[in-house]
């Protein structure tokens, strides 16, 4: 079947294709409502708000402890929420889940001994109602070649494409990966995001979790950040970069003091190694005009803030325990506000 005809078939417009005992079509593939989990004092997540439209890919970023796959989990069912509501295709997770609609891939997870790749697909494929064919599972997530294999004979990056596999057999329409590329070497990452392109463009839904902030720009439509268990930004890489990163504008100090470089127009952080000065600017045109006038421009460079500086800009390091009290939830003016907090020092080593 073509691509296109199979995306036409999972459109809200086509209800009836979806397979024998679906509930009806929702609009959303994904939406959470002011969503909390606590453990303990712990708050992992703290009035989380997430609508995912069908055929969307998503990101979710965050740093360590952040509420990633305490999110994730909810969201399949795997955990009650301490509040709130969770539904995917406008059903509960679990429905969802038994009715095929949804495969995961989460980060634990043995391989089955002695079977081979194909044996396994199929038995997994024939626990759902609408599986697909094995033959096509295979072919999306690139193991054509390695059918015949034992999967607890494989390396880690074909095991992983096993696991998605896996998540990929009963057909579903959302597929939730959680750090599905974590200890893969680049061609492994590579081979695996197309695999996860491939489903994608038949028009399903994508949600994964990744530290890897360049595979969320290069295979998210969407993303969404996640800071002690909140929403922190959300919308495309592109439109977080310019709203939340601003330009970086590098020079050399030639010797000249740093002091009162935070002062400067539209400067928001400031960073010195050695001779070398980066300051991180909502408006770059200012700061260069200012820089000009104190005779700073010796090397002066001027780039627009990379995914990792926005993401920095928008999350707290864990210095701290994570929130054990409700905080107020953070609005766009919020974000905004935060673009003027120093970037802390050690912020860099806290991402991969
Ligand atoms: N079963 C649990 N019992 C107690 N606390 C937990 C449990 N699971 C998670 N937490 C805490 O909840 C917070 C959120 O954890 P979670 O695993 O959801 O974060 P994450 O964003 O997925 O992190 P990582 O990127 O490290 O995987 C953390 O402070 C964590 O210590």
């Amino acid at each position: 079947m073509k691509h296109a005809e199979r995306a036409a078939q999972k459109s809200p417009m086509a209800p009836s294709a979806l397979g024998v005992g679906r509930t009806p079509s929702a609009p959303l593939a994904v939406h959470l409502s002011n969503v909390s989990r606590t453990y303990g004092p712990v708050r992992a997540v703290d009035g989380l708000d997430l609508d995912i439209p069908r055929g969307q890919t998503v990101a979710l970023l965050g740093r360590n402890g952040a509420g990633k796959s305490t999110s994730l989990s909810m969201l399949l069912g795997l955990l009650p929420p301490s509040s709130g509501e969770v539904r995917l295709f406008g059903a509960a997770p679990q429905r969802a889940v038994r009715e095929g609609r949804v495969g995961a891939m989460l980060q634990d997870g043995k391989p089955i001994p002695r079977v081979t790749v194909r044996e396994l697909v199929r038995f997994v494929a024939s626990s759902y109602p609408a599986p697909l064919p094995v033959a096509e599972t295979l072919a999306i997530a690139g193991l054509d070649e390695l059918a015949h294999r034992r999967v607890d004979k494989l390396s880690g990056g074909q095991a992983q494409r096993v696991r998605f596999a896996v998540a990929l057999a009963g057909d579903p329409e959302l597929i939730v990966l959680d750090e599905p590329t974590t200890a893969l070497d680049v061609a492994a990452r590579r081979a695996f995001w197309e695999a996860m392109r491939r489903y994608a463009r038949r028009g399903n839904t994508v949600l994964f979790s990744t530290h890897y902030l360049q595979e969320a720009d290069e295979n998210a439509d969407r993303i969404v950040v996640i800071d002690r268990g909140r929403v922190a930004a959300d919308g495309p890489a592109d439109e977080i970069k310019r709203t939340v990163g601003g330009s970086l504008v590098a020079f050399d100090l030639a010797g000249a003091p740093s002091a009162g470089l935070a002062l400067l127009p539209g400067v928001t952080s400031v960073e010195v190694h050695g001779d070398r000065a980066r300051l991180r600017s909502s408006n770059s045109d200012a700061t260069v005009m200012a820089l000009a006038q104190r005779g700073a421009i010796r090397s002066l460079e001027v780039a627009p803030a990379s995914l990792e500086e926005a993401f920095l800009a928008l999350t707290t390091a864990l210095t701290t325990a994570p929130t054990t009290a409700p905080a107020p939830a953070r609005t766009q003016a919020a974000t905004q506000r935060r673009t003027a907090a120093p970037i802390p020092p050690h912020a860099k080593e806290a991402t991969r």
